[in-house]
């Protein structure tokens, strides 16, 4: 099926106003399906001064991040992003400005170009040959895993060492514990619903404390940076051969894009953000994919048939492999339609009055585009809410922001930049979790598929499974 739910008559008309911003809820999935089902694809919520709009289908998507992308590209910023003065610098928040096209032009052309990516994939490989490690471990003692705290840990270590080169965390220490929950504390803090948003007098007052809690939050993330930048700026003083030459930090601290300088302020809260921006959505991702493998394990079997075949059995998945194994592939893509972890994107500010779909968005509204309820449409999806990644073999439809119906990485010029790196890990480690193990849950347990909300929805519990070596 190729239609979409907006079939509404020409000419401006008033938005359907429902609601207000506090009325998301406990469960995300509720509040989000209740959005496009009970209020139809474009509605909007009221709270003091902020009107929010809404929209749940893929032509109206379109509208916002394609035909009116110009006018609606800058950001709404919640008040707790001002902790650090994250407002001024931080890469998702900053409007579209010289200082964010030079960290555009930094993705683009150096951290996240595919030359680059290749050069790196070593120190990506190394720690999922390490994840299959620790996986086989328990394996052998017929323990079940801890997917959830394991995925988290491993998709930070990829991104901290495509960025520093060195491991943040090991599965067992204190340290990753409390970066994840630093990570966590942030996402939480900046998708609260919060008064200070709102209106305007409350803002000094802080009465909920977000602002407060996000400045130690992302102080202790800041810290942690300044503290690895200063010591690779020691390393490069005492013994400049050892320090390694193909990571993100030396890029950053090379310059070597002339055009595009940062200064340390601004190279720290871009790292904040990689970190922040980058490790919970991809390790969410890849819960919800491999919960997804486990309440469907034909499609599990399916996916470990294609590997053995072009790869081998109990062979890691390479990023090289990836183009071979279309049906991985699929399951990637079903993943993100059913389980987009970032599923109003990031909300979008409209600089003047646009027209969407025949309805007047006011200037200064914010944008929400409900990628969430886009993908479970019925009138696009035939069974939208069965896990069928069949339904992408041979389709052209793709997540990279061409295709209206699945945009899980959004879409426009604020598109997600890591959207390369977060392919890559995303395949890498649940094409090797898959091609070295089998997976059942534990005895009497069934996959509980509740989610939570922060900016992410991630599984409300961590998932736990038992893993058995492929022999
Ligand atoms: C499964 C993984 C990921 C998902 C689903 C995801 C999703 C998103 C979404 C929906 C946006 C907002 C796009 C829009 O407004 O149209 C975004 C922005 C962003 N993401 Fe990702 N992301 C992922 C991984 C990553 C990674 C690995 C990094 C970096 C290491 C990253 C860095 C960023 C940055 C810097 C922005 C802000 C860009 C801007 O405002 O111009 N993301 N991402």
């Amino acid at each position: 099926k190729t239609g979409n739910t907006s079939k509404l008559p020409p000419g401006p008309k008033p938005l359907p106003v429902i609601g207000n911003l506090l009325d998301l809820g406990e469960k995300p999935h509720k509040s989000l399906a209740a959005m496009a089902k009970v209020h139809g694809p474009i509605m909007s919520m009221k709270l003091g001064r902020v009107t929010a709009v809404v929209v749940s289908s893929s032509t109206m998507a379109k509208e916002v991040l394609q035909t009116n992308d110009q006018f609606l590209c800058n950001r709404a910023i919640p008040d707790a992003l001002k902790a650090h003065a994250h407002d001024e610098v931080g890469f998702p928040w900053i409007s579209v400005s010289p200082l964010w096209r030079n960290y555009r032009k930094i993705c683009n052309n150096t951290l996240f170009a595919g030359k680059i990516l290749d050069a790196n994939e070593n120190l990506r490989r190394r720690k999922v040959e390490e994840l299959v490690e620790i996986v086989r471990k328990s394996a052998s003692k017929g323990e079940a895993v801890d997917l959830g705290r394991l995925l988290f840990m491993t998709t930070l270590n990829l991104i901290s060492n495509t960025v520093f080169s060195v491991d943040l965390a090991d599965p067992n220490s204190e340290l990753a514990r409390k970066f994840k929950n630093y990570v966590w504390g942030i996402l939480e803090e900046a998708g609260k619903p919060n008064l200070s948003d709102y209106f305007p007098v409350l803002r000094k007052l802080d009465i909920q404390g977000v602002r407060r809690r996000m400045k130690i939050q992302m102080g202790n993330v800041l810290d942690l940076i300044d503290s690895m930048i200063n010591q690779r700026m020691k390393q490069q003083e005492l013994n400049p051969d050892s320090v390694p030459n193909n990571d993100m930090l030396h890029h950053l601290l090379k310059n070597e894009d002339t055009d595009a300088k940062l200064d340390r302020n601004q190279i720290e809260h871009l790292l904040v953000v990689l970190f922040v921006a980058g490790s919970d959505t991809s390790s969410g991702t890849l819960q919800w994919a491999m919960a997804e493998l486990l309440k469907n394990p034909e499609k599990l079997a399916k996916a470990q048939e294609e590997i053995r075949r072009v790869l081998g059995k109990s062979k890691p998945v390479e990023e090289a492999d990836i183009p071979r194994l279309p049906y991985l592939q699929a399951v990637v893509k079903e993943v993100f339609r059913l389980h987009p972890v970032v599923p109003l994107l990031l909300p979008r500010k409209a600089q003047q009055e646009v027209e969407i779909a025949g309805f007047t968005i006011p200037k200064d509204a914010q944008l929400l585009v409900n990628t969430w309820a886009m993908g479970r449409d019925s009138s696009v999806w035939e069974n939208p809410e069965s896990f069928e990644p069949e339904r992408f073999l041979g389709s052209e439809i793709d997540v990279r922001g061409r295709s209206f119906e699945v945009i899980p990485f959004g879409g426009g010029r604020r598109i997600c930049p890591g959207l390369p790196l977060a392919m890559r890990m995303l395949h890498l480690i649940l094409g090797s979790l898959i091609n070295f193990f089998d997976w059942k849950v534990e005895d009497g347990c069934e996959v509980n598929m509740d989610d939570k909300f922060g900016v992410t929805v991630e599984m409300a519990h961590s998932l736990r499974a038992i893993p058995s070596l492929i022999v």
